[in-house]
């Protein structure tokens, strides 16, 4: 099913655990800054709506979304988070540079996910346009930020009900 016929912003309240007893890691890459504060946004209203406490949700910088692997790696290691959401854009520009930063930061994470015993969250934009990633962070489409707050909770409660 392809995003345009899922909203991403849609969530179920009453499917959801109860998200005060966890800690958040939101780690945000700078590239594309309109749309990566936006997805941001929406992942951190999102767990506070599912009733993470302020206080309980970290957020770090990193330069782009190559470096989001590194990020949420020492997040894990440094902080006692519950969950960790990867948040970056990354729009197609003239050279084949797309494919390698996707590639990497979507390897990274799944790599991250294998290795690590805290589950990593892809709230990763790839887009063509920036037509395309307006459209997803907060959009026409909804917002990818709540979908991956709605992953990082379940995630984070998996195997503790
Ligand atoms: N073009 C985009 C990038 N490029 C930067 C890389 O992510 C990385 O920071 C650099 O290669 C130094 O290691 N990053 C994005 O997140 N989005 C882009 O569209
Ligand atoms: C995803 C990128 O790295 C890309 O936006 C960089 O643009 P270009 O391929 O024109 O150098």
């Amino acid at each position: 099913m392809a995003t345009s016929n899922k909203n991403l912003s849609v969530y179920d309240k009453t499917t959801i655990p109860n998200a005060n007893q966890f800690r958040f890691g939101i780690v945000v890459s700078e590239w594309n800054v309109e749309i990566t504060e936006s997805l941001a946004k929406a992942a951190h209203d999102t767990l506070i709506d599912c009733g993470a406490l302020p206080e309980s949700i970290i957020r770090w910088d990193v330069p782009g979304s190559f470096e989001l692997t590194f990020g949420c790696k020492k997040m894990i290691v440094q902080e006692e988070v519950d969950a960790v959401i990867a948040v970056g854009s990354v729009i197609r520009g003239e050279t084949s540079h797309f494919d390698f930063v996707c590639s990497a930061s979507a390897q990274g994470i799944k790599d991250l996910n294998v290795q690590m015993d805290t589950p990593v969250i892809f709230c990763v934009l790839t887009d063509d346009t920036l037509e395309q990633a307006r459209a997803r962070s907060g959009g026409k489409h909804g917002n990818k930020g709540t979908e991956a707050a709605i992953a990082a909770i379940k995630m984070a409660s998996l195997g503790k009900e």
